[in-house]
Protein backbone atom coordinates (compact mmCIF):
# COMPACT_ATOMS: atom_id res chain seq x y z
CA UNK A 1 0.00 0.00 0.00
CA UNK A 2 1.33 3.32 -0.87
CA UNK A 3 2.07 5.77 1.60
CA UNK A 4 1.52 9.56 2.03
CA UNK A 5 4.48 11.61 2.39
CA UNK A 6 3.73 13.86 6.06
CA UNK A 7 5.91 16.70 5.78
CA UNK A 8 6.80 18.76 9.01
CA UNK A 9 6.09 22.23 8.76
CA UNK A 10 5.99 25.00 12.04
CA UNK A 11 4.55 28.35 12.56
CA UNK A 12 4.47 31.13 14.84
CA UNK A 13 2.20 29.52 17.32
CA UNK A 14 4.36 26.74 19.01
CA UNK A 15 3.05 23.95 16.46
CA UNK A 16 6.14 23.38 15.41
CA UNK A 17 6.16 19.32 15.38
CA UNK A 18 2.50 19.57 13.95
CA UNK A 19 2.08 16.89 10.69
CA UNK A 20 0.22 18.18 8.13
CA UNK A 21 -1.59 16.07 5.67
CA UNK A 22 0.73 17.69 3.05
CA UNK A 23 2.17 15.57 0.51
CA UNK A 24 4.79 15.78 -2.24
CA UNK A 25 3.69 16.78 -5.19
CA UNK A 26 2.70 13.94 -7.65
CA UNK A 27 4.39 12.66 -10.49
CA UNK A 28 3.08 13.59 -13.61
CA UNK A 29 2.74 10.51 -16.31
CA UNK A 30 3.97 11.34 -19.88
CA UNK A 31 0.34 12.61 -21.77
CA UNK A 32 -1.46 13.29 -18.40
CA UNK A 33 -1.24 17.07 -19.24
CA UNK A 34 -2.92 16.30 -23.07
CA UNK A 35 -5.42 14.23 -21.75
CA UNK A 36 -6.60 17.21 -19.01
CA UNK A 37 -6.34 19.92 -22.06
CA UNK A 38 -8.50 17.17 -24.05
CA UNK A 39 -10.94 17.16 -20.99
CA UNK A 40 -10.79 20.98 -21.04
CA UNK A 41 -11.60 21.03 -24.98
CA UNK A 42 -14.67 18.66 -24.67
CA UNK A 43 -16.12 20.59 -21.82
CA UNK A 44 -15.85 24.11 -24.00
CA UNK A 45 -17.37 22.40 -26.62
CA UNK A 46 -20.13 20.46 -25.23
CA UNK A 47 -21.03 24.25 -23.69
CA UNK A 48 -20.84 25.68 -26.78
CA UNK A 49 -22.68 23.04 -29.01
CA UNK A 50 -26.44 22.18 -29.62
CA UNK A 51 -26.25 18.86 -30.80
CA UNK A 52 -28.55 16.10 -32.58
CA UNK A 53 -29.85 13.15 -31.12
CA UNK A 54 -27.66 11.18 -33.50
CA UNK A 55 -24.38 13.14 -32.35
CA UNK A 56 -25.26 13.46 -28.17
CA UNK A 57 -26.00 9.36 -28.80
CA UNK A 58 -22.68 8.81 -30.55
CA UNK A 59 -20.47 11.12 -27.77
CA UNK A 60 -22.35 9.51 -24.95
CA UNK A 61 -21.24 6.33 -26.34
CA UNK A 62 -17.33 7.57 -26.09
CA UNK A 63 -18.05 9.37 -22.85
CA UNK A 64 -18.79 6.11 -21.15
CA UNK A 65 -15.79 4.00 -22.45
CA UNK A 66 -13.52 6.93 -21.45
CA UNK A 67 -15.17 6.69 -18.01
CA UNK A 68 -14.92 2.78 -17.85
CA UNK A 69 -11.19 2.99 -19.19
CA UNK A 70 -10.17 5.40 -16.13
CA UNK A 71 -12.29 3.47 -13.26
CA UNK A 72 -9.42 0.93 -12.78
CA UNK A 73 -7.07 3.85 -12.44
CA UNK A 74 -8.71 5.24 -9.10
CA UNK A 75 -6.91 6.31 -6.52
CA UNK A 76 -7.27 7.83 -2.77
CA UNK A 77 -6.89 11.65 -2.64
CA UNK A 78 -3.77 11.38 -1.37
CA UNK A 79 -2.41 9.55 -4.63
CA UNK A 80 -4.43 12.07 -7.22
CA UNK A 81 -2.91 14.21 -9.74
CA UNK A 82 -5.45 16.69 -11.09
CA UNK A 83 -5.90 19.70 -9.02
CA UNK A 84 -2.21 19.02 -7.10
CA UNK A 85 0.36 19.17 -9.51
CA UNK A 86 1.69 23.32 -9.83
CA UNK A 87 3.87 21.58 -12.68
CA UNK A 88 0.84 21.80 -15.39
CA UNK A 89 -1.75 24.15 -16.36
CA UNK A 90 -4.12 25.11 -14.23
CA UNK A 91 -2.58 22.71 -11.55
CA UNK A 92 -4.11 19.87 -13.83
CA UNK A 93 -7.67 20.35 -13.13
CA UNK A 94 -10.41 21.19 -15.65
CA UNK A 95 -12.59 22.43 -13.09
CA UNK A 96 -9.99 25.53 -11.89
CA UNK A 97 -10.24 28.38 -15.05
CA UNK A 98 -6.74 27.80 -17.05
CA UNK A 99 -4.05 29.71 -15.10
CA UNK A 100 -0.42 29.87 -16.78
CA UNK A 101 2.85 32.42 -16.60
CA UNK A 102 2.78 31.99 -12.71
CA UNK A 103 5.20 34.44 -10.99
CA UNK A 104 5.89 35.61 -7.83
CA UNK A 105 7.87 36.85 -5.15
CA UNK A 106 7.00 36.42 -1.19
CA UNK A 107 4.51 39.22 -1.44
CA UNK A 108 3.04 39.66 -5.23
CA UNK A 109 1.76 36.71 -7.64
CA UNK A 110 0.75 37.41 -10.91
CA UNK A 111 -0.45 35.36 -13.99
CA UNK A 112 -3.13 34.98 -16.79
CA UNK A 113 -6.42 33.14 -16.64
CA UNK A 114 -8.80 32.44 -19.64
CA UNK A 115 -12.24 31.60 -18.89
CA UNK A 116 -13.88 28.99 -21.69
CA UNK A 117 -17.28 28.51 -22.99
CA UNK A 118 -17.28 25.93 -20.26
CA UNK A 119 -17.27 28.84 -17.93
CA UNK A 120 -20.08 31.18 -19.61
CA UNK A 121 -22.89 32.64 -18.06
CA UNK A 122 -24.54 35.01 -20.16
CA UNK A 123 -23.96 37.38 -22.77
CA UNK A 124 -20.23 35.98 -23.41
CA UNK A 125 -19.25 37.07 -19.47
CA UNK A 126 -17.94 34.29 -17.15
CA UNK A 127 -20.82 32.49 -14.79
CA UNK A 128 -20.46 34.75 -11.18
CA UNK A 129 -19.48 31.61 -9.77
CA UNK A 130 -16.39 30.88 -11.70
CA UNK A 131 -14.43 33.92 -10.33
CA UNK A 132 -14.31 33.07 -6.33
CA UNK A 133 -13.47 30.22 -8.20
CA UNK A 134 -10.53 31.61 -9.72
CA UNK A 135 -9.83 33.74 -6.62
CA UNK A 136 -9.82 30.62 -4.25
CA UNK A 137 -7.42 28.62 -6.11
CA UNK A 138 -5.01 31.44 -6.78
CA UNK A 139 -5.42 32.71 -3.12
CA UNK A 140 -5.26 29.68 -1.43
CA UNK A 141 -2.04 28.35 -3.15
CA UNK A 142 -0.39 31.76 -2.44
CA UNK A 143 -1.59 31.61 0.82
CA UNK A 144 -0.30 27.55 1.33
CA UNK A 145 3.42 28.62 -0.24
CA UNK A 146 6.61 28.47 0.80
CA UNK A 147 6.57 25.56 3.30
CA UNK A 148 3.50 27.06 5.48
CA UNK A 149 1.50 24.84 7.26
CA UNK A 150 -1.95 24.23 5.83
CA UNK A 151 -4.22 26.55 5.76
CA UNK A 152 -7.84 27.02 4.64
CA UNK A 153 -10.84 29.46 3.07
CA UNK A 154 -12.69 31.12 6.61
CA UNK A 155 -13.85 33.67 3.35
CA UNK A 156 -13.57 35.24 0.15
CA UNK A 157 -15.37 38.82 -0.33
CA UNK A 158 -15.53 39.34 -4.02
CA UNK A 159 -16.72 42.87 -5.97
CA UNK A 160 -17.70 42.37 -9.46
CA UNK A 161 -16.38 45.86 -11.15
CA UNK A 162 -16.79 45.17 -14.70
CA UNK A 163 -18.34 41.84 -17.03
CA UNK A 164 -15.12 39.26 -17.09
CA UNK A 165 -15.19 37.96 -20.66
CA UNK A 166 -14.88 34.28 -21.32
CA UNK A 167 -12.46 33.10 -24.57
CA UNK A 168 -10.18 36.18 -24.08
CA UNK A 169 -6.54 35.97 -22.02
CA UNK A 170 -7.14 38.47 -18.73
CA UNK A 171 -4.67 38.78 -16.10
CA UNK A 172 -4.54 38.32 -12.33
CA UNK A 173 -2.53 39.58 -9.50
CA UNK A 174 -2.41 38.34 -5.68
CA UNK A 175 -0.88 40.15 -3.06
CA UNK A 176 -0.10 37.96 0.39
CA UNK A 177 -0.68 41.69 2.31
CA UNK A 178 -0.18 39.70 6.28
CA UNK A 179 -0.57 36.89 8.95
CA UNK A 180 -1.34 37.53 12.22
CA UNK A 181 -1.17 34.37 13.87
CA UNK A 182 -2.74 31.22 12.44
CA UNK A 183 -4.34 34.15 9.92
CA UNK A 184 -3.13 34.87 6.47
CA UNK A 185 -4.87 37.78 4.71
CA UNK A 186 -4.91 38.13 1.19
CA UNK A 187 -6.09 40.30 -1.98
CA UNK A 188 -6.69 40.44 -5.96
CA UNK A 189 -7.51 41.44 -8.95
CA UNK A 190 -8.92 40.38 -12.23
CA UNK A 191 -8.17 42.48 -15.00
CA UNK A 192 -8.99 42.57 -18.90
CA UNK A 193 -6.46 44.77 -20.27
CA UNK A 194 -6.70 48.06 -17.95
CA UNK A 195 -10.22 47.35 -16.86
CA UNK A 196 -10.54 45.60 -13.68
CA UNK A 197 -13.03 42.88 -13.62
CA UNK A 198 -13.22 41.87 -10.01
CA UNK A 199 -11.62 42.15 -6.73
CA UNK A 200 -11.47 40.03 -3.68
CA UNK A 201 -9.67 39.73 0.13
CA UNK A 202 -9.94 36.76 1.52
CA UNK A 203 -8.54 35.06 4.57
CA UNK A 204 -7.45 31.91 5.17
CA UNK A 205 -6.73 30.19 8.14
CA UNK A 206 -4.14 27.68 9.31
CA UNK A 207 -5.47 24.72 10.12
CA UNK A 208 -4.92 23.34 14.09
CA UNK A 209 -2.76 19.79 14.58
CA UNK A 210 -5.58 17.12 13.55
CA UNK A 211 -8.28 19.98 12.38
CA UNK A 212 -10.10 18.03 9.22
C1 LIG B 1 1.31 22.44 -1.75
C2 LIG B 1 -0.09 22.50 -1.17
C3 LIG B 1 -0.90 23.43 -1.87
C4 LIG B 1 -2.29 23.48 -1.40
C5 LIG B 1 -3.04 24.29 -2.33
C6 LIG B 1 -4.43 24.49 -1.99
C7 LIG B 1 -5.03 25.42 -2.97
C8 LIG B 1 -6.48 25.55 -2.87
C9 LIG B 1 -6.89 26.23 -1.59
C10 LIG B 1 -8.34 26.22 -1.50
C11 LIG B 1 -8.73 26.33 -0.06
C12 LIG B 1 -10.15 25.97 0.10
O1 LIG B 1 -10.95 26.14 -0.75
S1 LIG B 1 -10.57 25.29 1.55
C13 LIG B 1 -12.28 24.88 1.36
C14 LIG B 1 -13.25 26.00 1.71
N1 LIG B 1 -13.12 26.36 3.10
C15 LIG B 1 -13.60 25.56 4.07
O2 LIG B 1 -14.18 24.50 3.88
C16 LIG B 1 -13.36 26.06 5.50
C17 LIG B 1 -14.46 25.66 6.45
N2 LIG B 1 -14.22 26.35 7.72
C18 LIG B 1 -13.32 25.84 8.60
O3 LIG B 1 -12.78 24.74 8.42
C19 LIG B 1 -13.05 26.68 9.82
O4 LIG B 1 -14.09 27.60 10.01
C20 LIG B 1 -11.68 27.43 9.69
C21 LIG B 1 -10.55 26.41 9.57
C22 LIG B 1 -11.65 28.37 8.50
C23 LIG B 1 -11.50 28.25 10.97
O5 LIG B 1 -11.93 27.51 12.09
P1 LIG B 1 -10.98 27.32 13.35
O6 LIG B 1 -9.72 26.67 12.96
O7 LIG B 1 -11.78 26.67 14.42
O8 LIG B 1 -10.58 28.78 13.69
P2 LIG B 1 -11.13 29.75 14.81
O9 LIG B 1 -10.40 29.40 16.05
O10 LIG B 1 -12.62 29.81 14.80
O11 LIG B 1 -10.62 31.13 14.21
C24 LIG B 1 -9.25 31.45 14.14
C25 LIG B 1 -9.18 32.94 13.89
O12 LIG B 1 -9.73 33.21 12.59
C26 LIG B 1 -10.87 34.08 12.71
N3 LIG B 1 -11.88 33.65 11.76
C27 LIG B 1 -12.24 32.39 11.45
N4 LIG B 1 -13.20 32.38 10.51
C28 LIG B 1 -13.45 33.67 10.20
C29 LIG B 1 -14.35 34.33 9.28
N5 LIG B 1 -15.16 33.64 8.46
N6 LIG B 1 -14.31 35.66 9.24
C30 LIG B 1 -13.48 36.39 10.06
N7 LIG B 1 -12.61 35.82 10.92
C31 LIG B 1 -12.60 34.49 11.01
C32 LIG B 1 -11.34 33.93 14.15
O13 LIG B 1 -12.03 35.09 14.58
C33 LIG B 1 -10.03 33.76 14.87
O14 LIG B 1 -9.40 35.00 15.02
P3 LIG B 1 -8.58 35.38 16.36
O15 LIG B 1 -9.56 35.24 17.51
O16 LIG B 1 -7.46 34.39 16.43
O17 LIG B 1 -8.14 36.79 16.13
Amino acid sequence: MEQATMATVSDGEGLSSCRQNRRQPPAVPTGYAEMIEAVRLLQDRIAAAAPDEELIAAVTRDLTHAAELLAPAEREEAFRISGFSEELPGNGSALIPLVWDVVSDASVRRGRVRFGSFHLGENGAAHGGTIPLLFDEVLGRFANSDGRASARTAYLHVDYRSVTPVEKDLEFVVRFEREEGRKRYMTGALRDGERVCAEVEGLFVQLRPGQP
